[in-house]
């Protein structure tokens, strides 16, 4: 009976050492991947006002600082398998979105059609993205070494009621300033006939890409202010499992 108890008493306490080594081994993890995402965006953030000082032009900016644009944001990923695991609360889905939505934008808009990549909506959604970043990892940052300052909390919570929509905006005009070239050069695009008998039209993907923009921006846009709430006012709200 006593050695029952006590062998109960040895596998708690390798269960909560367990436990420990692994919330200690997230911990770490999370500190050195929100502290590389910070520093990775300030770069971006310095290589773009370094640019745009000696050039005087936005003209060039973005194939300047594609290969670390791409290299960071792509690496966001992550983030979904975070979520996944289960070592930060928020949920895939919100996360999925927001990431796969970058992914899609840097890669089979931005980075696939040279014609595009001087245009202004490409500028105000790559100055958005980045302010966003770099307040959002820090804050992470500072939350897991238990040193937040209040102003990081504050302009997490509330940049992104203008920075969010701008961002939107952003993305949308270079969609849509992807259309044309998109239409006259057939990209990513399968005619019929064709040995797999499949049709796909890019032109008419990207339509669609920017009309589900319409329910799922909102969505994301409600979820942080539901956050703003609870991280700021205190309020308890009760969210709808994925
Ligand atoms: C394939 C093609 C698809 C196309 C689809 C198109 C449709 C697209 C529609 C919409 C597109 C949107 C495009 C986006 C544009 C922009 O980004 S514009 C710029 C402005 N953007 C923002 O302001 C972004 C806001 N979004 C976010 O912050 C997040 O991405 C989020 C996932 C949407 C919300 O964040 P969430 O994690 O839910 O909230 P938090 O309060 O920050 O965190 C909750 C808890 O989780 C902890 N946590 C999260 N991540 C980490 C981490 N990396 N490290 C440590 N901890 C983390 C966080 O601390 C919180 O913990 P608790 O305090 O314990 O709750």
């Amino acid at each position: 009976m006593a050695s029952s108890e006590e062998d109960g008493t040895v596998e708690e306490k390798e269960n909560n050492n367990k436990k420990r080594t692994k919330s200690t081994l997230a911990t770490a993890w999370l500190t050195f991947y929100n502290i590389a995402m910070t520093a990775g965006w300030l770069v971006l953030a310095m290589a773009m006002t370094r640019f745009y000082i000696q050039k005087g032009t936005h003209k060039g900016l973005y194939r300047s600082i594609a290969r670390t644009l791409k290299f960071f944001q792509t690496f966001a990923l992550v983030e979904v398998g975070h979520c996944a695991i289960g070592i930060v609360r928020t949920s895939v889905i919100v996360t999925g979105v927001q990431v796969c939505s970058r992914i899609f934008m840097v890669w089979f808009i931005t980075n696939s059609i040279r014609q595009i990549q001087s245009e202004e909506s490409v500028i105000l959604f790559l100055v958005v993205w980045t302010v966003t970043e770099i307040t959002r990892y820090s804050y992470y940052t500072f939350k897991l070494l238990n040193h937040l300052p209040y102003f990081i909390k504050w302009a997490r919570y509330n940049l992104f009621i203008v920075l969010y929509p701008v961002g939107v905006v952003g993305e949308l005009l270079t969609i849509y300033a992807a259309l044309p070239f998109v239409r006259r050069s057939g990209m990513y695009s399968m005619r019929l006939p064709n040995k797999y008998n499949v049709s796909f039209d890019y032109y008419y993907c990207l339509i669609i890409v920017m009309l589900s923009y319409i329910p799922l921006f909102p969505q994301l846009y409600f979820h942080m202010l539901r956050q703003r709430r609870r991280m700021l006012h205190g309020e308890v709200i009760v969210e709808k499992d994925d």
